[in-house]
């Protein structure tokens, strides 16, 4: 089973308290989804491999660490991973974006594919899906579903906030998905938001309604 990441630093948990006060405008929202997605991004990549090569500092000659293992993907769930996308190659510019265009049906809440674009090595890619909500889990679990498809085959979560249901519904649909969090929050409501949630993502981060 995929194993479940809350992160706690404090100023993750800052951070996501403005992105859920209502009365944060489009501007210091997008902003702060930016920041957080840098600091989950410092997170989750405590993991990545090194290897050792040899450098030429002004002194001497000295082994160093760098990155090593497969190169990553950051794939965002369009429109409000978009959100996330920067804040995260700030930290790791070489990775390669590619973008799943999924909208949820306001009535029956499932996903609605309506574009796809990955790396063409996507074998040889270690990749973060991202998206700040999972709520019912849909709309992670389809695009999930087509990167596999595409051969896909290591691929994590990131989201910064997430509903039980979704958490459960990822982790049953795709038990070797490891899944990041910001906040685990209480619940659905009857129209499938995150409660307490922050609202609509997309539509706060880019004032669409
Ligand atoms: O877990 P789920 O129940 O699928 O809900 C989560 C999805 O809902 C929102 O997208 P939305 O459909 O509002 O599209 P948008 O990002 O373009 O606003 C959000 O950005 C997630 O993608
Ligand atoms: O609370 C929610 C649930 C789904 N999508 C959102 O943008 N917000
Ligand atoms: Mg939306």
């Amino acid at each position: 089973m995929g194993k479940v990441y809350v992160f706690d630093h404090p100023l993750i948990q800052h951070k996501v308290t403005y992105i859920r006060d209502k009365s944060t405008g489009t501007k210091e929202f997008r902003e702060l989804v930016d920041e957080i997605a840098t600091l989950m991004a410092f997170e989750i990549t405590r993991d990545l491999p090194l290897e050792e090569i040899d450098v030429e500092t002004p002194v001497q000659m000295a082994k160093s660490k760098v990155l090593a293992g497969k190169k990553l993907g950051v794939v965002p769930i369009l429109r409000a991973g978009i959100g996330m996308v920067d804040g995260i190659l700030k930290l790791i510019p070489a990775a390669k974006v590619g973008h799943i265009g999924l909208y949820r049906d306001p009535v029956t809440l499932q996903p609605v594919e309506y574009y796809l674009k990955l790396p063409s090595d996507v074998q040889e890619r270690d990749f973060i899906v991202v998206d700040p909500m999972l709520a019912t889990g849909g709309s992670a679990i389809e695009a999930v579903n087509s990167m596999k498809k595409r051969g896909a085959t290591k691929i994590r979560f990131m989201c910064i906030i997430a509903a039980p249901e979704g958490v459960e519904a990822l982790q049953k649909a795709h038990p070797d998905v490891d899944i990041y969090i910001a906040a685990l929050d209480e619940k659905l409501n009857e129209k499938g938001y995150i409660v307490p949630g922050l609202g609509d993502a997309g539509d706060r981060l880019f004032g669409t309604k």
